[in-house]
């Protein structure tokens, strides 16, 4: 049976990685995919790892009906053997229904990849409609870090390294930014509910995380 399956995490968590070795592995055995992604870091129609790897792919527009591209090419004689989307938090739900049918109608393995909140700790639609269609939801295994040491399992996004919880749902960046530029880090939910970021930490800005660790809990 074809499936459906969402390999999701926070951001820098090995999304991408991983896309790229089930791209790896398939190709080495003969099969032939289609790559998708939306707003990768590395540019326009690409897939990219912080790892360093990068393959090409077809860059999913707003408008771009993923269903119908993929009947276009089979009916022009190619192979696609599997489907990887990578960003998919960043495709729109009718796009993500179009990879569901895909995987019902044309019996292709899709494989999508993303983050499920965004830095307000919401639900992206596209990431949304996957969690309610996907045959599997696969959290990926390696765990990110907080600053304080335990699982990422949010994203923040910081402005001179302090979390700002306002502005448009997309903007495309990266951890590790410098100080002054728009950037994002991955949080535990205790420290992205109080805005508790690396660098507030480390100035001493919040005192309950300086606190003996037997004092009363502080919300
Ligand atoms: N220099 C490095 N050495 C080893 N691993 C690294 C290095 N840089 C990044 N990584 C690994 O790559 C992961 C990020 O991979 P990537 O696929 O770009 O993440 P995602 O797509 O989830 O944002 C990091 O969590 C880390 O495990
Ligand atoms: C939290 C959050 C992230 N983004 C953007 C930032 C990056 O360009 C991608 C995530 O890429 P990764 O490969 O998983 O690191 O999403 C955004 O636009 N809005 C957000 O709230």
């Amino acid at each position: 049976m074809s499936e459906l399956v969402f390999f999701c995490g926070t951001m820098d968590c090995g999304k991408s990685t991983l896309a790229l070795q089930i791209e790896h592995n398939r190709s080495a055995r003969g099969l032939q995919g289609m790559i998708f992604t939306r707003n990768d870091r590395a540019g326009e129609g690409k897939l990219s790892s912080r790892l360093g790897l990068v393959t090409d792919a077809v860059e999913v527009a707003a408008d771009f009906d993923v269903y119908a591209h993929l009947i276009s090419v089979l009916s022009q004689g190619s192979r696609a053997d599997y489907v990887i989307a990578d960003e998919a938090q960043f495709l729109s739900p009718e796009q993500i229904d179009q990879l569901a049918r895909v995987v019902d109608d044309l019996r292709i393995d899709v494989y999508a990849f993303g983050i499920t909140t965004d830095f307000r700790s919401k639900l992206f639609p596209g990431s949304q409609r996957l969690v309610e269609l996907a045959d599997r939801v696969e959290v990926l295994q390696v765990e990110a870090l907080c600053w304080c040491g335990a699982r990422a399992t949010h994203n923040a996004r910081t402005i001179g390294g302090r979390m700002v919880v306002e502005g448009a749902q997309v903007v495309v960046g990266d951890v590790n930014q410098a100080a002054d530029e728009v950037g994002y880090e991955v949080l535990c939910r205790r420290h992205h509910r109080r805005r508790a970021t690396a660098a507030t930490a480390r100035a001493g800005a919040l005192s309950p995380d300086v606190l003996p660790v037997d004092s009363p809990a502080v919300n």
